[in-house]
Parts: C-alpha cells; structure tokens; sequence
C-alpha cells in the first residue's frame, strides 16, 4: 500500500491500438517489457528489438499468452554495434508500412568502462548514440505515419549529467556512475532537439523519467542493488514504472508539450544543462558526425 502511494502516475489513457505499429527497444525485460505488454494489451502490433533474441522470444511469449495478441514480433537489435541497427532498420523499413510508436527504452547503467563495437564508450554508445541512429533511420517512416510518436528513456539521474565535448568517450577521465549520467542527459537533449526539428511534421517525442524502478539495470553494480532491496517498499515495479511511458506514448493532445520531460505521467524538472539549446544544438551535430550522418535531417 505504502508502495502504491508512492508510485505515482498511472496512464489512465483507454486508446486502442489496432492497426498501429511500435517498437520497444530492450523489451525482453523490465520496465520495456511490461511497455510492450500494454501496447500488446492495446491491439498494437509491437516488435521488441532486442540484443539477446532467445531472451526476447521468451518475453514475446509471455506477451501473447497475456494479452492474447499474436502480433508480437522479436528483431535482433544491438545498439551497441551500427551495423546491427541498421541491419534491424533495414529488415523493419521492408516488412512494414507504418510505424507510429517508436520507444527507446533499452539502456546500460554503471558498466566498467568498455566500448561498443564502433569505439563509442558503452553508455554514450547505447543509451544515446545508438538510438539516435535508429530514430534517424525509421524517422521517414514515422513521419509517412503520422500523429506519431517518439519517446525515449532518461533518467533524474540526469541532473547529475554534463556533456564533455573534449571527453565524450570518457577516454580522459570515467567515473562508471557519472557516465550514465551523462548519456541520460543527453537522451534529454536530443529530445529537445528532435522535437525542435520535428515542429509541424506530426512526429512528436517527449523524454521520461520512469521512476526508480526494480529491474535488471543495476546488474553492475552491488550497492544499488542493495540499496534497491533494502529500500524495496519504495521502488516501483516494472508494471508501474512503464507507466510514464506509456502515458507519453498514448495521451491525447499532448503534442504541444513535444519536447518535454516527464515523469509519474506528469511535466517535471529539467536540469540547467539540460535546458540548454546550444549545448542540444552541438551535441546533435557531434553525433551526426560520430556516426558518419548528415547534419540536417
Ligand atoms: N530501473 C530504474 O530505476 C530506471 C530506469 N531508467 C531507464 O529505463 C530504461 C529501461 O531500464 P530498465 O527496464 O530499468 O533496465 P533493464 O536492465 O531491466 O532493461 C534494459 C534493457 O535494455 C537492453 N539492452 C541493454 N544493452 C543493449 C544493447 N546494446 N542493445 C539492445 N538492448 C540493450 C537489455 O537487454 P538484455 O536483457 O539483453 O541485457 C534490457 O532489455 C533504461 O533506459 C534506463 O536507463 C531510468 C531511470 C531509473
Ligand atoms: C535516496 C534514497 C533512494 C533514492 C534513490 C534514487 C533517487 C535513485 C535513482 C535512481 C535512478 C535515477 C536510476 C536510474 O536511472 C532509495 C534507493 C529509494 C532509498 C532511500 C534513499
């Protein structure tokens, strides 16, 4: 009950999805699984794009027997390696004619310090780098089908973030926590950003902070898990923490708020850095040019 006072925000939205196509990223567990699960339970058909396939063909099962929807779909997806996100843009962009939801959920926290496979440190490489590059390449898609929508995952830990433009791959100094951090930040930037440039294509994106939630993204580290079990009556679970998610993703007229941050399905707080639109503006253009894309898109 204490837990359930403190997990605010419910998505109380009832919209169907019958005929609308989405993609979570890191849907086989966590808070990605229980966003698939809803949009499943909403008659969307959902890919859930996902490093490890036999993980996400066993949540994708779960998913079904759940919702009795048979059109959930597993794609390989790592987004810590280019190819295999384009490869999964490529595959998706032949088989479907819409997509109207797109959610980039998946991220890393706290890792050793460790690169993706095209040298970009892991936690800037995934939780940023790499979906930005898949936005880039479905967002034709998502325009052809708009009101869409685009909702990527940050964190409060945001706050604590800044962007070294001299040290974006933590090769000059790495602390495992501030680097989540920092790519939490950045997740707000581009939203920002994105959402500056999307104005008046019917594309919408929001960021969301889901709340701390029980999940498997304090792998690396054993203080947060313990901290998470002693503090467990005020971690939300899964289920809740998709919340935010979901109301971002399904809420009526919520296109004017396109660009902002969210959390218990509510506006919240950004950090001063975070409000910055030379620093989103400069970050943008750096990622073009990390991932060999052109600036304007
Ligand atoms: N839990 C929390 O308290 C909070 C979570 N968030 C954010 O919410 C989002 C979801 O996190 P949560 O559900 O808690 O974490 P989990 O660790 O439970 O789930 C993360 C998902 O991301 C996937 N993933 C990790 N690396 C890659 C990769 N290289 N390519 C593709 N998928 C990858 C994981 O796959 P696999 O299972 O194969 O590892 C997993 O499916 C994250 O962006 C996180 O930063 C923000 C604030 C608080
Ligand atoms: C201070 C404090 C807590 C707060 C933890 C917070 C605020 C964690 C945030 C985690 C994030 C943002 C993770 C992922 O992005 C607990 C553990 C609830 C227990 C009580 C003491």
């Amino acid at each position: 009950k204490i837990r359930k006072m403190l997990s605010n925000g419910v998505c109380t939205s009832n919209v169907q999805l019958p005929g609308k196509v989405a993609i979570v990223t890191g849907a086989n567990t966590g808070i990605g699984k229980e966003t698939a699960k809803d949009l499943a339970q909403r008659g969307a058909r959902v890919y859930l794009a996902c490093r490890d396939v036999d993980k996400g063909e066993l949540a994708a099962r779960e998913i079904q027997a759940a919702t009795g929807n048979s059109q959930v779909f597993v794609r390989k997806l790592d987004l810590a390696d280019t190819k295999s996100i384009r490869a999964f843009a490529k595959d998706f962009l032949a088989e479907e004619k819409h997509l109207h939801l797109l959610i980039n959920n998946a991220g890393v926290m706290m890792c050793p310090y460790s690169k993706t496979a095209d040298g970009f440190e892991m936690h800037i490489g995934v939780n940023h780098l790499g979906h930005f590059l898949l936005t880039h390449l479905l967002l034709e898609k998502l325009k052809e089908s708009a009101p869409s929508r685009i909702v990527n995952l940050s964190s409060l830990g945001h706050h604590l973030g800044r962007i070294h433009f001299h040290n974006l791959q933590g090769e000059k100094f790495y602390s495992a926590s501030l680097a989540y951090c920092h790519s939490k930040l950045a997740n707000i930037l581009f939203t920002k950003e994105l959402a500056r440039r999307l104005k008046g294509s019917g594309v919408t994106t929001y960021s969301v902070h889901p709340g701390t939630v029980h999940s498997e993204l304090t792998r690396h580290s054993s203080i947060m898990r313990w901290l998470w079990q002693l503090f467990f009556i005020f971690i939300k679970t899964p289920q809740e923490g998709a919340q935010t998610s979901l109301y971002c993703a399904l809420t009526e007229g919520l296109e004017s708020l396109s660009g902002s941050h969210f959390s218990d399905c509510q506006l919240a707080w950004v950090s001063y850095q975070g409000r910055n639109e030379i620093i989103a503006r400069r970050l943008w253009n750096v990622s073009c040019d990390l991932l060999g894309l052109p600036v304007d898109w």
